[in-house]
């Protein structure tokens, strides 16, 4: 099938021997427009056939850097290579890469097929292998019903394989898709992330794929990349994002972190206690340099908190352990919130499974509560 004539494509100079096509570099990248900084000298490597999501709240400047990526945008400074080319002056049209755009931009008065076809026309392509690319590219979405309907006649899900459909058919070795998901109601998101990372999976191609969302950048990534302010705060796995939060943005942003303020108690080795108004914290293998005294911020995430009743209020407790109560339980279906209020009036959240009936018990403002968890859970963050 053409769309997946990728595999077929002699590999060119420029990918590392043995590397995947669709590597994609960027060093120093920065754009503003006018007083405002939208991407701050930018560094970052996305690993060719990898599916990577920019990550960040609004205004962080992920669009912009994706528009570089595409070339919809030039950037100010910095360099942009695609399997070692530079490509900051090569029109996005020649570029190895498609974008599917925040809500499709599907041309109105064009069929699916004439949609489909749109970027083969621009390439110059003759007619008749125009038209078979574009009958394997609907095959391929499952579209090929749909082919002489108007983006109107479509429902959200159907427009958005029609823009796959498009984005695909010119073979990119790179696919940029802004705020994918966005459009569709919460079931067909969680569908279409399953098959956006599936199609992925089949192409063995790059995906860049820009979210708000934490929960889609969790399901979809091999590798995130948050970002704030125009700059990079975090790249790692989900797990690596998610259990370890390196710095105050990136575990307050993935949210459900317990996010303490505190100094450094004592050190020894590789073992680091810290005070938190009064709450003892340990941890150990800290990745950057401290000293006695330095003001920190601490992370334990939610569902790392556990908890068991304490018929007398506990005394004298170890490192990681703390007396609280639950002043609000929150039922959420799979998982339960219990917002804990300890007798210093730190408040810290922890997230059991349903399934654990323990918290059936507890009553909210009336038992007495230990919290505790355990060292490795305990991360220490850069501002
Ligand atoms: N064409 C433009 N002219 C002026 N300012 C712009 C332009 N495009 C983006 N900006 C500014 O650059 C910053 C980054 O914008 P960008 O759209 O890249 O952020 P984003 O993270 O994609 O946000 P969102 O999730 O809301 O789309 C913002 O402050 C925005 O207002």
């Amino acid at each position: 099938m053409a769309i997946l004539a990728q595999d077929e494509r002699p590999s060119e100079e420029g990918v590392a021997a043995g590397g995947q096509r669709g590597t994609v570099v960027l060093r120093g990248v920065t754009k503003r427009f006018g007083a405002t900084t939208a991407v701050d000298h930018i560094d970052l490597t996305i690993p060719g056939g990898s599916y990577v999501v920019l990550l960040g709240p609004s205004g962080c400047g992920k669009t912009t850097l994706l528009r570089m990526i595409g070339g919809h945008e030039m950037a100010d400074a910095g360099d942009i290579l695609l399997d070692g080319v530079r490509l900051n002056d090569v029109p996005a049209a020649q570029r190895d890469i498609s974008t599917v755009f925040q809500h499709y931009a599907l041309f109105p008065h064009k069929t699916v097929a004439e949609n489909v076809e749109f970027g083969l026309k621009m390439r110059g392509l003759p007619p008749a292998e125009r038209e078979q690319r574009v009958s394997e590219a609907l095959e391929f979405m499952d579209l090929s019903n749909l082919r002489d309907r108007f983006p109107k006649q479509l429902s959200g899900g159907q427009q958005q394989r029609v823009a796959l459909a498009r984005a695909l058919v010119t073979q990119p070795t790179v696919l940029l898709l802004d705020e994918p998901l966005g459009d569709l109601d919460r079931l067909l998101q969680l569908r279409m992330r399953v098959e956006l990372r599936t199609l992925q999976r089949r192409l063995r191609i790059s995906f860049i794929h820009v979210t708000h969302n934490q929960e889609e950048a969790l399901a979809i990534a091999d590798q995130i990349v948050v970002m704030e302010n125009g700059q990079i705060k975090q790249v790692g796995s989900p797990q690596d994002v998610y259990r370890r939060p390196s710095n105050l943005f990136t575990a307050s942003f993935m949210g459900d972190n317990n996010i303490l303020a505190g100094r450094v108690l004592s050190i020894d080795g590789d073992v680091v206690e810290v005070v938190c108004d009064g709450l003892r914290l340990r941890t150990s293998g800290v990745p950057h340099p401290l000293t006695v005294d330095q003001p920190v911020h601490a992370s334990i995430r939610a569902a790392t908190v556990r908890v068991r009743p304490e018929a007398t209020a506990a005394m004298d407790l170890p490192p990681n352990c703390v007396a609280a109560r639950a002043t609000f339980i929150e039922y959420l279906g799979d998982i339960v919130k219990l917002h804990c209020q300890t007798a210093s009036g730190l408040s810290l959240i922890a997230k059991l499974p349903e399934s654990d009936t323990s918290w059936q018990h507890i009553r909210e403002d009336e038992t007495d509560l230990v919290l505790y968890w355990d060292d490795a859970d305990v991360q220490l963050l850069t501002a």
